[in-house]
């Protein structure tokens, strides 16, 4: 079976192409294939196929050709994934699937639009944060309020006292889940500047990751509502780079470098 790797900011996938539909991918399956020992090693999996051929997104065939596939590195599926979507982006136009300049993509978490050249970097439409107030975590042993933000998928983005870089963030936080039943996604944050921020994130399903796009934004908008703000552009710092949302009226915008590095043939027939 024949994938690629590529990441955003260091939050890395295993990219299949799948444009006949006929792969079977089960959480065994991507656990292995995320394996950093005995497998490729990413943050998830992104499945590239047709959304005509793929039932839970047929109805968005209209909107968007590809639907992307993102599965955790431990086989869930979650909502949404935004560097997913800048890499996935970046694997259309490299493979000639799609040219560059504007087009839409679909996901669960509806049609993103995208925008990128034929090389640089890549931006979505992340759509409209939706703050749900506040919650608590224990991360590391410290509790850390946050603000509840949907991005499609759940984030819990809390603003620290303490440098973000002091965190063992190896084991899951503790979280409400009377709040997030289905878990959540946890973003620790400085502020480092004038509309800049330094970040860490634990993932739902990955764990500690080097970067996480839907997180950025998460972060972006608790950043801006500590600083009485809706709107404005934010850089934030993830231990992989740097990325920047952009808040306005009615959505919001993720910017940053999306790169293929590797390909190859995955033994296994799924
Ligand atoms: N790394 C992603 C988020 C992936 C999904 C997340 N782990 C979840 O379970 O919601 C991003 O760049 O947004």
């Amino acid at each position: 079976m024949r994938f690629l790797k590529g990441h955003g900011t260091e939050n890395d996938f295993v990219i299949l192409p799948d444009a006949d539909a006929t792969l079977d991918l089960s959480p065994v399956d991507v656990a292995a294939l995320c394996d950093r020992r005995a497998g490729i090693g990413a943050d998830g999996v992104l499945r590239v196929v047709p959304t005509k051929l793929c039932p839970e997104a047929a109805g968005l065939a209209g909107e968007a050709e590809w639907f992307m596939d993102y599965r955790n590195a431990d086989g869930g599926i979650p909502e949404m994934c935004g560097n997913g979507v800048r890499v996935f982006a970046r694997y259309l136009v490299d493979a000639g699937l799609a040219a560059p300049g504007e087009f839409a993509v679909a996901t669960r978490g509806g049609v993103k639009r995208v925008r990128l050249g034929a090389t640089g970097d890549v931006t979505v439409d992340m759509g409209m944060p939706r703050v749900l107030g506040d919650s608590r975590a224990l991360v590391d042993g410290r509790e850390c309020r946050g603000v509840n933000v949907n991005m499609g998928n759940p984030h819990l983005a809390c603003a620290v006292e303490e440098p973000v870089a002091g965190f063992d963030l190896g084991r899951e936080p503790g979280f409400d889940r009377g709040v997030y039943p289905e878990g959540v996604n946890v973003e620790i944050f400085n502020m480092v500047g004038d509309h800049r921020v330094s970040m860490r994130v634990h993932e739902r399903g990955s764990g500690e990751t080097r970067s996480c796009g839907t997180g950025a934004v998460a972060t972006a908008v608790a950043a801006a509502h500590a600083a009485g703000e809706t709107t404005g552009t934010w850089e934030v710092r993830i231990l992989g780079g740097t990325v920047t949302v952009t808040l306005e009226e009615d959505t919001s915008y993720l910017s940053g470098p999306a790169v293929l590095v590797a390909s190859g043939e995955w033994p296994a027939v799924l």
